[in-house]
């Protein structure tokens, strides 16, 4: 839910209704406006400095047993941001929302919702106090007056314990077991889930779920994609991703769907013994009527085994974007207005014509990028040579600039979904009539004519040459033998096209196998200086070459890497680094690798009180670095809300320990570990060798459970390495030091405080028009066809935010702050 996104309201009106049923200290009506002025004014100040409210929320014996409650569901505490939930457009359904974001297997519309105030509950130290009285919310108006209510409580209560404790600071009299009730720390409701009796009994499964095998069982794997431009934008992307997640999740489908108003597209890896029910329930989608071409699967499964040594997907992802191609066009096209859909026989049969010199030869364009066309492309075809789709507008103007109107343009993709794009700017923007795509792309030609096609392949063979590459982990299916690419290191012939092993570099390369893959020659970096940075910072190996080499480095971090220590345990580091790069692969640049790692250890050891505090851990390499370097006895606390993240640090930790063994099956970790020090609820411990003891905890938010490690007194931390939730930092530091929670003489380092460098430039004070130069990641996927790219936008605001948080800490009289130029920066800051 984008609550933050919520303005800060004028307060609605409250339901007397409610006001009634919620407080027994009811106000008279004639006071009510001054109440919600005044609800008003502290939600205003509230927002400022306390901008969270708490919820207590509990489901009754009978949800709670069907539920089958996780430890943070029991455990019932949510945070909600006050801007957003104090505001006119947060009401029942929006509340609904936050509920079923919290208990995921709730039905909607089989519940009520109750809420009460910390007020409603009995006071006193009753061993066994009855229940507050809950009451049944209904409209957005008792939303709204019970959020109220919980702001008016909340300051009602500070001013009291404010005038109580002046009043004994003033009084002698009055001593220390006075009762008055502790002050509440924010604003608090008390939310209540129950049974619907009136509910209507649970629709029956679908059919197609009725004798479905269990997905975990299924041999092997089918790759597909499909895409569908409907004639008019979707009325709700929102309601079709819900739906397809709803659809696809009992499948046991992984991969990724983009939607947008202009269509869908998707990649997906599907349980072979599921695709039946996956056709089945596709069907039932009417945004999914105008699919061109069906599901377009990949002719030859993934056995299961393959499949798990190096997953092409790692979870089902479904995203909301502009577009499901980012185009770069201005304005949309009428995309079922594209040319002729050739089916691949007939493509073919064309091809094998004009190659035998029949007719009228065609324009055969291949609309890929650069990097694809090196490894495989269609006899006689004329690549575009494009980086990124946006450039093929450019590119067809200049080729086809002396082209007559009627000539025949062939053109090809992955998947299909691109010539969409290319065919309806050939027609309707450059006037080309006789324009014909290959229907289903270069994977459906393969399916039907290459040697996927067993007997009914033609005589000739695929037309086809080389590797068709893909945009999931496989980065490529080879259709013929011919290697057709020239390796970047060595230049000898290959059909793989990967990303540079350095991930700093990540450049997409064509590289052979010889040179490619962490044990090869290059060790898969694209040259000798990130390959040299790459033996250092990722893959401490024995046979690595110790020496630094002086030629290989033109920057001084190289430099700083090849002359900082390699930590001790090089090996368990290594493993951390390969692992996060093999399930985690988008996220691989987050670890804290070399020096940084090694800077984190060193302050560990600093610790006075061997008390440090992990915001963020991923997959657990600075947390395992901290380990390392904190004093004995010390202890390293770390909060992840990323259940998947969680997993495999616990891996990583229990590798440290010498509970698992290293180098063992990270991913058997999914779904749920059995992992050993798994202790109840969503907390990991273990203490290791050293006596340093470890705790990963995953949250909901690591915000909101600050709050929650003082309520329950937690002892302040010496050292804090505050590495999440780029968009909250300042609230973060004003936390832990408003909390108590940095120790006398404590420091807490805050990461990425550079962005890239972009927030000491233009982007940081927001001056930055285009795209910001070197933060615009490509990211590609589908049968070949989406092209995504994470926008500047993107970057240009966390570079914003960035400079502001830079900004405010520094001009923030109570700390003391210096900021080290360290990779992408990190700034310690302490109190003055
Ligand atoms: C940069 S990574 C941490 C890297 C790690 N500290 C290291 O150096 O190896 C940031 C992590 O913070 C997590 N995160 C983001 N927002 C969070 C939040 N509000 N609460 C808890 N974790 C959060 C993300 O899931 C991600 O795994």
């Amino acid at each position: 839910m984008l609550l933050s996104s919520l303005r800060l309201p004028t307060h609605p009106a409250a339901s007397p209704r409610l006001l009634s049923s919620l407080s027994a200290h009811r106000p008279p009506r004639s006071s009510r406006t001054a109440e919600r002025v005044a609800a008003n004014a502290a939600a205003q100040e509230l927002a400022a400095s306390t901008p969270l409210l708490a919820v207590k929320i509990s489901a009754c014996p009978d949800l709670r047993d069907k539920l089958k409650l996780t430890g943070r569901e029991k455990r019932g505490r949510l945070f909600l941001p006050l801007s957003a939930v104090h505001s006119p457009g947060f009401g029942m359904r929006e509340l609904r929302g936050e509920v079923h974001s919290f208990f995921r297997a709730l039905r909607r519309g089989s519940y009520l919702l109750k809420a009460a105030l910390p007020e409603d509950e009995p006071p006193g130290p009753d061993p066994d106090p009855p229940a507050p009285s809950y009451e049944l919310l209904a409209t957005d108006e008792d939303v709204a007056a019970l959020i109220a209510r919980a702001i008016s409580q909340h300051s009602s209560s500070q001013h009291s314990s404010s005038q109580h404790s002046s009043s004994q600071h003033s009084s002698s009299q009055h001593s220390s077991s006075s009762s008055a009730a502790p002050p509440l720390p924010r604003p608090t409701l008390l939310l209540h889930v129950e049974a619907d009796p009136a509910a209507p009994p649970p629709p029956p499964p679908p059919p197609w779920l009725e004798d479905l095998p269990p997905p975990a069982d299924s041999p092997s794997y089918t790759m597909l994609s499909f895409y569908a431009f409907p004639p008019s934008p979707l009325p709700s992307v929102p309601a079709l991703l819900s739906s397809l997640k709803t659809l696809l999740s009992p499948l046991g489908v992984l991969g990724r769907i983009y939607a947008a108003p202009e269509g869908t597209n998707a990649q997906l890896a599907c349980p072979t013994t599921s695709l039946p029910a996956l056709r089945e329930a596709l069907s039932t989608l009417p945004e999914l009527e105008s699919m061109e071409n069906g599901l377009n699967v990949d002719p030859v499964p993934v056995p299961r085994s393959d499949f798990e040594a190096d997953p092409p997907f790692a979870a089902l992802h479904l995203r909301e974007r502009e577009k499901v191609v980012a185009d770069g066009l201005a304005a949309p096209l009428d995309w079922g207005r594209a040319g002729y859909d050739m089916p691949p026989r007939e493509w073919h049969e064309a091809l094998a014509a004009s190659e035998r010199g029949e007719g009228e030869r065609p324009v055969l364009l291949d609309a890929r990028n650069a990097y694809e066309t090196a490894v495989g492309s269609f006899v006689g075809s004329e690549p575009l040579n494009t980086t990124a789709f946006r450039d093929t507008w450019g590119r067809l103007e200049e080729r086809l600039a002396n082209v007559p109107k009627d000539a025949p343009i062939m053109t090809y993709c992955t998947g299909g979904i691109r010539c969409v794009k290319v065919g309806a700017y050939l027609t309707q923007e450059m006037g080309f009539s006789n324009v014909k795509r290959l229907a289903g792309g270069i994977v459906a030609y393969d399916r039907e004519i290459g040697s996927a096609a067993g007997p009914s392949a033609p005589p000739e063979g695929s037309l086809f040459h080389g590797t068709n590459y893909v945009f999931d982990n496989r980065q490529g299916r080879a259709i013929t033998d011919h290697k057709l690419g020239d390796c970047v290191t060595c230049g000898a012939k290959t059909g793989l096209v990967a990303n540079c092993n350095n991930d700093a570099c990540h450049k997409r390369i064509v590289q052979c196998d010889a040179c490619g893959g962490p044990s090869g020659a290059y060790r898969g970096c694209c040259g000798d200086p990130c390959r040299t940075l790459f033996e250092r910072r990722f893959s401490p190996r024995a046979d690595a070459p110790a020496a630094f080499d002086p030629a290989v480095f033109d920057d001084a971090q190289g430099y700083s890497e090849s002359h900082t220590s390699t930590p001790s345990r090089a090996a368990l580091f290594g493993e951390i680094l390969d692992n996060t790069r093999k399930l985690m692969p988008t996220g691989a640049h987050m670890c804290s690798a070399g020096v940084q790692g090694r800077l984190l250890a060193t302050f560990a050891g600093m610790a006075r009180g061997g008390r440090v505090l992990e915001i963020g851990t991923f997959t657990g390499y600075a947390t395992c670095s901290l380990a390392d370097g904190a004093p004995r006895g010390g202890r390293v606390l770390s909060l992840e809300r990323d259940a998947r993240a969680v997993e495999i640090a616990v891996h990583h930790v229990n590798v440290m320990a010498g509970e698992v063994p290293p180098n063992g099956e990270v991913q058997k970790l999914n779904p749920r570990p059995a992992a050993p020090g798994l202790v109840k609820g969503d907390a990991f411990e273990v203490t290791l060798e050293n006596d340093v003891g470890v705790k990963v905890v995953k949250v909901d938010d690591a915000l909101g459970h600050l709050q929650e490690l003082a309520e329950q007194g937690e002892e302040p931390f010496d050292f804090v390495f505050l590495d999440a939730d780029k968009t909250r930092l300042y609230e973060y530091v004003g936390e832990i030091i408003d909390r108590g929670l940095l120790a006398e003489g404590g420091v807490i380092a805050v990461d990425n405080v550079l962005w890239k460098g972009l927030a000491a430039g233009p982007e940081g004070r927001g001056e930055a028009e285009g795209a910001a130069e070197g933060a615009v990641v490509e990211a590609e996927f589908g049968a070949g066809e989406a092209l995504e790219q994470k926008r500047g936008r993107r970057q240009r605001k966390l570079a914003r935010i960035m400079h502001d948080f830079n900004k405010k800490v520094v001009k923030d009289e109570r700390l003391d702050v210096v900021m080290l130029p360290l990779r992408d920066g990190l700034s310690l800051i302490r109190r003055r």
